[in-house]
């Protein structure tokens, strides 16, 4: 079900919630309301025309909190309605970010300047745990990733993980480091996925939110390096952060940690 507003003003950026029913989306509508200089002009469900409802509401920024099968769909809709993108679902793959990067140009060559921010993790704890990760992974032999969620989470591994991944995978090469030693010969399945060469394990569990540890190892120590998002407020400051930034932030930016220059 749609909801939109009208008579946009000046002072205020008019904010669409694509997902608007589910858990984050929930979070984000009354986060959106409550935050200073923004407005909620529409609450985008499954079904809507997001492409005309954002037209027709006068979104400046779309928030997107959907399910990995819709994101990209909306992304481009919401770029074709003329509308900068805040993007928290999972999901993305160099290849669906490069479309994205792709759109922008060709919107950029149309004289229409605008930004996507896709984010993982919004949670200061969460980006700061894979910032701080990747800063610590070449000076380990060891290091794996172990992410935790509620059950009622459609994907595995979690995208914060595999960006958690990705980053430690790049400095790790950047620096020449090897591979973690394993000697696994067998039972590859009880291993957790290889996300670029680093293992990373899901838990789903009742009465967790979004938690997520990344392990270093050498001979005689260990670094663990861990986070806790007890509640979906704490993604809050970050989202607003970013319908905040998008605005003046041309072009495709991946990571919050590339918004708060901690890249
Ligand atoms: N970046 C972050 O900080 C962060 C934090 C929490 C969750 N997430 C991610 O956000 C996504 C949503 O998580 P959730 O727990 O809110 O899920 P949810 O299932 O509670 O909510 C998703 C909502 O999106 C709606 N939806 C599905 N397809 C749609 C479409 N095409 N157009 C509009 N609405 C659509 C569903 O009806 C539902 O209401 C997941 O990918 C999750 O991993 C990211
Ligand atoms: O609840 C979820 O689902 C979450 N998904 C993100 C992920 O996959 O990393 C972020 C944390 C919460």
């Amino acid at each position: 079900m749609t909801s939109t507003t009208t008579a946009p003003t000046s002072a205020t950026i008019r904010v669409a919630v694509l997902g608007a029913d589910g858990r984050m989306g929930r979070t984000t509508c009354a986060a959106v309301e409550a935050a200073d200089g923004l407005e909620l002009v529409a609450r985008v469900e499954q079904g809507d025309d997001v492409t005309a409802v954002l037209a027709a509401a006068g979104a400046q920024v779309a928030v997107d909190f959907t399910h990995p099968s819709a994101t990209e769909t909306n992304v481009h809709a919401a770029l074709d309605a003329g509308a900068h993108v805040v993007v928290g679902t999972t999901g993305w793959t160099d290849e669906s970010r490069g479309r994205v990067a792709d759109h922008l140009a060709r919107r950029a060559d149309e004289g229409l300047d605008l930004g996507v921010i896709i984010a993982p993790n919004f949670g200061l704890s969460a980006v700061l745990a894979g910032v701080f990760a990747a800063q610590a992974a070449r000076y380990f032999e060891s290091v794996e990733v172990i992410e935790l969620h509620h059950p009622d989470k459609a994907d595995a591994p979690s995208g914060t993980a595999t960006h958690t991944a990705h980053a430690v995978a790049a400095a790790r090469r950047a620096a020449g480091v090897a591979p973690s030693p394993d000697a696994t010969e067998s039972g590859w399945e009880a291993r957790g996925a290889d996300v670029d060469g680093v293992r990373v394990h899901a838990v789903r569990l009742r009465g967790l939110v979004a938690h997520e540890e990344i392990l270093l190892g050498n001979v005689g120590e260990q670094l663990v390096i861990r986070q806790d998002s007890f509640d979906r407020a704490s993604f809050m400051p970050g989202v607003v952060l970013a319908v905040r930034e998008v605005v003046g932030r041309p072009g495709l930016t991946v990571g919050l940690e590339n918004v708060l220059d901690l890249g």
